[in-house]
């Protein structure tokens, strides 16, 4: 064990009220807005199919003509109360915005940098009229902040002379500045997501990702910070050198989400963000220019990140007039109709210990009804699902979540295998099961002597 200073503050899960509302939200929508929806992933005529908040460095385009784009931002059909009613009928209970991308532009009026929302055309606070608009939904809203800013002129990728230190001791100070406003103005704010900080300058300052976390805390007790935040004495990221996670959860599955059975990710608080597209955070005029996930596909790794105790958190990214594109409204609904239905399998939902993964969907348990949610998302031919329960426990009783007088039959058919028997109907989307559970007292079965 190597003695740190910049390591993991705590180890364990966080069993706070903050933290423990943070993991019963359990589905969050991820906005990314900012000057990249203007040109939305078209520059000069050509289409680029990367990253549209990555335009700028795809089209190789100079600081002086992306930060031009600031005159342009006019979202004259923003209307935030119409994007959180879109979210709590989505059915998301947090919400996490990007106060500031890596181009470098506050989406608040920031006292400390001048390329803000305040001296574009619009003018208005967008961090404050959604946090005023989400909460007053009762959706929590988290800051995403980019450490990497391309704007700024103190910004270095590494430190190699004393006028990189110098300049990155500025530049450490203004993104402290920021942060303290941020968490000073809103105090609202439940959450900073960190982005942009796996740059060598980073890894060799982990000392301020600690302060910086520190700070936040003191500001706002209670606050959740992301594992991406953090650098410890060495630059081991997320983990420190010892192996023990640092922030509040860990943040590394992004557009990708641990195997169903890779069960040690439940010993720590986690989230995983998700794109529609295969790869586009931020607006892109063409919708299909890769796959678009299905809202099934959707609502299935949401049931998946449930099933392992994370939060699923999926992405937005509106257009420059301020509108939520129609694709992402009609999958927004899908999703909304389907979480009426299923919440409680969804939210204070988390692993469900000793019950085995199986091919036909998802286990979640409870903790605040203390039930057992079976999501189904492959009927297998038979119509029956197998179920291997833990020792000493048994199924007393089994129904459809939206439809708890449909009984299902159930057969102890060897010792801890079940087998649930569907109703004879068809099932046109993903399902959800409840089961009551008892402690089993017979053991009427022998094991072989082999
Ligand atoms: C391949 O390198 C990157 C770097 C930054 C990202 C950013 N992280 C996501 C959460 C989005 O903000 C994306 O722009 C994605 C890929």
């Amino acid at each position: 064990k190597k003695q740190l200073k910049y390591g993991a503050q705590y180890k364990g899960k966080r069993e706070d009220a903050a933290m423990q509302k943070w993991r019963s939200n359990r589905f969050g929508q991820f906005i990314h807005w900012g000057l990249y929806a203007i040109p939305g992933g078209e520059w000069k005529g050509k289409t680029y199919p990367y990253a549209a908040e990555f335009l700028k460095s795809s089209a190789h385009i100079s600081n002086a003509t992306w930060d031009s784009l600031s005159y342009k931002f006019n979202p004259v059909k923003f209307d935030p109360k119409a994007w959180a009613k879109m979210a709590k009928n989505m059915g998301v209970k947090y919400m996490t915005i990007t106060t500031k991308h890596h181009e470098g532009f506050s989406l608040w009026p920031s006292k400390y940098s001048e390329f803000n929302v305040a001296n574009t055309p619009y003018k208005k606070d967008i961090i404050g009229a959604l946090v005023k608009a989400y909460n007053s939904e009762g959706i929590d809203v988290n800051f995403y902040y980019s450490v990497l800013d391309w704007h700024h002129p103190d910004w270095r990728y590494d430190i190699q002379s004393k006028e990189d230190s110098i300049a990155f001791s500025r530049y450490l100070n203004f993104a402290q500045n920021q942060l303290r406003e941020l968490a000073e103005n809103y105090p609202t704010v439940k959450g900073f997501w960190f982005d942009g900080t796996w740059d060598k300058s980073i890894k060799k300052n982990g000392w301020w990702t600690l302060k910086i976390e520190k700070m936040l805390k003191e500001i706002r007790p209670g606050v959740v910070v992301n594992s991406r935040l953090r650098a410890d004495d060495f630059g081991s990221r997320h983990f420190d050198s010892n192996g023990d996670m640092m922030g509040d959860y860990e943040s590394g599955y992004e557009r990708r989400l641990p195997s169903p059975t890779d069960t040690q990710v439940i010993h720590r608080d986690w989230e995983a963000c998700m794109t529609i597209p295969e790869n586009q955070w931020g607006y892109h005029k063409k919708w299909d220019i890769s796959y678009t996930k299905t809202p099934f596909e959707l609502i299935e790794m949401l049931a998946q990140t449930t099933s392992l105790g994370g939060n699923f958190l999926l992405n937005f990214g509106p257009q420059a007039d301020g509108m939520i594109r129609t694709e992402e409204q009609q999958i927004a609904e899908t999703i909304g109709n389907w979480m009426k239905i299923n919440h409680p399998a969804i939210y204070n939902g988390g692993y469900a210990k000793g019950w085995q993964r199986q091919d036909w969907g998802y286990f979640t348990q409870n903790e605040k009804d203390k039930k057992l949610y079976a999501i189904v998302f492959n009927i297998p031919i038979s119509g029956i699902l197998k179920i291997q329960t833990p020792e000493g426990v048994s199924i007393g009783k089994a129904s459809l979540l939206e439809n708890t007088n449909s009984k299902i039959t159930i057969k102890e058919i060897a010792k801890r295998q079940i087998n649930l028997y569907l109703p004879k109907q068809s099932f046109p989307a993903p399902f959800v099961i409840v089961l009551d559970t008892a402690n089993e007292n017979k053991n009427n079965y022998i094991d072989a002597k082999t």
